[in-house]
C-alpha cells in the first residue's frame, strides 16, 4: 500500500531563519507558489507534508513528517506555521479556504497518529 495525497492547496512554503530572525523563501530565493500536499501512508499510519515549486522545475521544497504531537498553529487565517526538529516550516496559502482545508487534513492527521 502506498502513499496517497489526502489534500492539496497552493502556497508559498516558508523556513524562519531563527539567526536573523526573518522568513525566508524555502527552495530557491523566489517567494513563489508551491502545491502543497498531505500524503497519507495508511499501511504505515503515517503523514508527510510534501511540497513542489508550481514553476516547471517542480522543485522539492518540503517533505517533513507530522510527527505525533506536532502544535499545528494558525497565526492568521492565510499563514499557519509548525515547529520539526530542526526548523520552524510556515504556509502561507493562496486563500483562506486552501488553508482553512490544509488545516482540517492536517488536524486529521494528527487525530489518527
Ligand atoms: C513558541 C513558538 O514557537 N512560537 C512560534 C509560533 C508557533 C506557535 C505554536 C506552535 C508552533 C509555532 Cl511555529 C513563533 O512565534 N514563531 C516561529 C518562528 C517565528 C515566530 C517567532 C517570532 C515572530 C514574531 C512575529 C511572528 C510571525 O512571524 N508572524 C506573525 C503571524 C503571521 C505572520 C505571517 C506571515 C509571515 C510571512 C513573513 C512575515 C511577514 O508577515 O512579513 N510573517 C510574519 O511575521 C508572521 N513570529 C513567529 O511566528
Amino acid at each position: 500500500m502506498g502513499e496517497s495525497s489526502i489534500c492539496q492547496v497552493r502556497a508559498t512554503v516558508m523556513m524562519y531563519d531563527d539567526t536573523n530572525k526573518r522568513w525566508v523563501p524555502a527552495g530557491s530565493d523566489s517567494p513563489s507558489f508551491s502545491r502543497v500536499q498531505i500524503y497519507q501512508n495508511s499501511a504505515a499510519n503515517t503523514f508527510r507534508v510534501v511540497g513542489r515549486k508550481l514553476q516547471a522545475d517542480q522543485q522539492v521544497v518540503i517533505n517533513c513528517p507530522i510527527i505525533k504531537g506536532m502544535k499545528y498553529n494558525q497565526a492568521t487565517p492565510n499563514f499557519h506555521q509548525w515547529r520539526d526538529p530542526k526548523q520552524v516550516w510556515g504556509l502561507n496559502f493562496g486563500s483562506k479556504e486552501d488553508g482553512a482545508q490544509f488545516a482540517k487534513s492536517m488536524t486529521y492527521a494528527l487525530e489518527c497518529l
